[in-house]
C-alpha cells in the first residue's frame, strides 16, 4: 500500500528524495531535503522541509475524487496561507500542486532527546516516562500549555477552527508551539464550533494524558482565557465567555452520552 503511494509521489516529483514520516486516513506525509525552487532564508529548519500527499482514492468516481483532491488541498493552502499572515504560528505553504494534491511546506520542531519529533504530545509523554511529578508539572510545562491555550485563542479570535486539535497536531519549536494539520479546518464565528474544537482538544489532552490532564486542561484553558482578555476592546473577554459556557454544555452532552453508552 504504502510502497504504491511512495512510487505514485515520485512519479509525480521525479527525482525528489522522500521519506515517509506517517500515513493517516487522508493523506501521506513525507520529508525530504530539497526546497522546490530555492533555499528561503526566512524558513526554518533550513534542508528539511514536508510535503503532504492526498493520493487518489480508487473507491471513488476519478471526476469526483479529482475534485474533492483539488478543494482540500486549496482549502488546506488557503488556511495556512491565511495564519502565516495572521502571524499565528504554523508552517507556512511553499510550493502546493492542487489537481495532485501535494502540498510542500516547512518543516516545523526538533528532535527530542529520544529521537521522537517534538510535538507537544511526545514532548509530555517523555517527560511523564522520565521525569518526577515535579519536572512534569514545573513552569515550563505550565508555559508552554498557557502558549498553547493562547495560539489556540489567536485561531478563534479570527473566527478560524482548527478542526482536529490533539497533542500531536501541536508542534513545538523552541518551546513555542506551532499548529499543524488543517486538513478538517473551516471558519466560523459560532461559540459552538470554538467550543467543540476545545472540547476535542480536552478529551484527547484526558486521553494521551490522562495522569495529569486536569493541570494540563487547566493551564490551556488559562492562557485560552488570558488572550481573550488581551482583546477585550474588541469583544475578546464576552466572546471567551460565551464560548466558555457553550464549552460546559458540550461537556454536559458528552457525559449524558458515555452514560447512555
Ligand atoms: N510541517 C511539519 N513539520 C514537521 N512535521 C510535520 C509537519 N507536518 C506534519 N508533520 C508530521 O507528520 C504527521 C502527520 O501530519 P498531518 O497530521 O498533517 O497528516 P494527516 O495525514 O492529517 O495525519 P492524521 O491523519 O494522522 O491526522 C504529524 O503528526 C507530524 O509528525
Amino acid at each position: 500500500m504504502t510502497d504504491r503511494l511512495v512510487s505514485q509521489i515520485q512519479n509525480h516529483l521525479p527525482n525528489i528524495p522522500v521519506q515517509v514520516v506517517s500515513q493517516g486516513a487522508e493523506a501521506l506525509v513525507f520529508q525530504t531535503s530539497v526546497h522546490p525552487y530555492i533555499d528561503k532564508p526566512y524558513l526554518k529548519n533550513q534542508g528539511k522541509y514536508i510535503i503532504k500527499y492526498r493520493p487518489s482514492k480508487p473507491y471513488r468516481h476519478p471526476t469526483i475524487d479529482a475534485s474533492i483532491t483539488k478543494n482540500r488541498t486549496i482549502g488546506e493552502v488557503k488556511f495556512m496561507n491565511k495564519l502565516t499572515k495572521l502571524g499565528i504560528n504554523a508552517p507556512s505553504v511553499i510550493s502546493a500542486d492542487y489537481n495532485r494534491g501535494i502540498i510542500w511546506m516547512e518543516f516545523l520542531g526538533t528532535e527530542l532527546t529520544n529521537g521522537d519529533i517534538s510535538s507537544l504530545k511526545n514532548w509530555l509523554w517523555y517527560l511523564e516516562k522520565n521525569e518526577s511529578k515535579e519536572k512534569c508539572l514545573n513552569d515550563q510545562v505550565q508555559s508552554v500549555c498557557r502558549k498553547v491555550g493562547k495560539l489556540i485563542g489567536k485561531l478563534h479570535l479570527n473566527d478560524m477552527i482548527h478542526g482536529d486539535l490533539t497533542s500531536s497536531n501541536i508542534i513545538l519549536e523552541d518551546f513555542e508551539p506551532a499548529l499543524i494539520d488543517f486538513g478538517l479546518s473551516s471558519y466560523s464565528g459560532l461559540s459552538e464550533d470554538k467550543a467543540v474544537d476545545l472540547y476535542v482538544l480536552e478529551r484527547a489532552i484526558l486521553s494521551t494524558h490522562s495522569v495529569f490532564s486536569d493541570h494540563y486542561n487547566q493551564w490551556l484553558l488559562e492562557g485560552y482565557e488570558e488572550i481573550h482578555k488581551e482583546f477585550s476592546k474588541q469583544g475578546g473577554t464576552k466572546k471567551y465567555v460565551e464560548t466558555y459556557r457553550k464549552l460546559e454544555d458540550v461537556r454536559l452532552r458528552g457525559r449524558k452520552r458515555s452514560m447512555l453508552g
